[in-house]
């Protein structure tokens, strides 16, 4: 039996636009200190409650994204001990470094909240996977610890394209492959007033670390960066999260679409999308 009621939550393409490794813990898993953003643009999750747990994916991104209980909305609603018939739908890649089961289980936690008007242990979120507590507050942050410290930050919206090449990169490798551990930290944030502030301080002070040790698996990376930063506008090119997928950013809107149908039109085999981040 189903309940006719019905929730719904958008889940965002995550992006770091900055993320420093600055050491490991004991268990292996990696410190982090990262300026993070949400795209407009993601997948989307519905579910109503029911007697058993069932998920159906829909969407362009569909194929080959797990249907069964490995899949981080049902995951996600094992671990908050609900049942509900789900439906997701994929737009974003899978295995990209924009955090997309990430956010759908964080979105599924809001479609359950919503349904039944108790909401998440959000102290225990990191429990399904280090980027669902930032994916679940879903707003510019920065992120430290493996992931589980979370605090706002107040930027300003930037217009960016995100490239993804349709290799999936697999999160353990990258950090595997990561030469060194102990790097610095991001610098304090100065006051950040425009898009172009963000991005100049972006270019001149933040890196992504995991970048060399994806680009050694999955050299099409390179040609990924090498043609971001050949767009006219680009005022910065960089890899987000794990990867595969980049992103360059710009000081309008207008510049990032025409862009993205440049880059489209050059690569029609890649995933390449103009979005808002904020
Ligand atoms: C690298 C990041 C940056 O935001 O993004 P993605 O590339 O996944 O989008 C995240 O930290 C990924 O988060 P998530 O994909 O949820 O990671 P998990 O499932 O918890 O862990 C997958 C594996 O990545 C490694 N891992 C993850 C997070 C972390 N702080 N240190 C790690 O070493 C571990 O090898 C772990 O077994
Ligand atoms: N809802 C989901 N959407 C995409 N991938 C999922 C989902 N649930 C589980 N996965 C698995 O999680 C892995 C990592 O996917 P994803 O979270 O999109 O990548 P990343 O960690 O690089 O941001 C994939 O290889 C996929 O098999």
């Amino acid at each position: 039996m189903t309940t006719a009621e019905r929730a719904e939550a958008f889940a965002p393409a995550k992006v770091n636009l900055a993320l420093h490794v600055t050491g490991q813990r004991a268990d292996g898993y990696h410190l982090l200190d990262s300026l993070v953003m949400f795209a407009n643009l993601g997948d989307r999750v519905s579910a109503c409650l029911a007697d058993q747990l069932r998920l159906s994916v829909t969407g362009p991104l569909a194929e080959g994204v797990p249907t069964g209980p490995e899949n981080l909305v049902l995951k996600a609603a094992v671990w908050a001990g609900q049942s509900a018939d789900f439906e997701l739908e994929k737009n974003l890649p899978a295995a990209a470094g924009i955090g997309g089961g990430s956010s759908d289980a964080a979105a599924a936690l809001r479609v359950l909240e919503a349904l039944t008007g108790q909401p998440a242990d959000v102290g225990r979120l990191a429990e399904l996977g280090a980027d669902v507590p930032v994916c679940y507050f879903g707003r510019a942050c920065r992120m430290a610890g493996v992931g589980e410290q979370i605090e706002a930050v107040d930027l300003p919206r930037v217009a960016a394209v995100l490239a993804n090449p349709r290799v999936e990169v697999e999160t353990p490798h990258v950090f595997g492959k990561l030469a060194a551990k102990n790097n610095a930290p991001l610098p304090e944030l100065p006051p950040l007033g425009s898009a172009s502030d963000l991005i100049a301080f972006l270019r001149e002070q933040t890196r992504n670390d995991l970048e060399p040790p994806a680009l050694a698996l999955a050299p099409v990376i390179g040609e990924v960066l090498d043609r971001l930063w050949g767009l006219e506008g680009a005022r910065l090119a960089r890899m987000s999260g794990s990867g595969a997928t980049c992103f360059a950013l710009f000081d309008e809107i207008g510049a990032a679409e025409t862009a993205a149908a440049a880059l489209s039109a050059q690569r029609p085999d890649w995933w390449v999308s103009a979005v808002w981040l904020s």
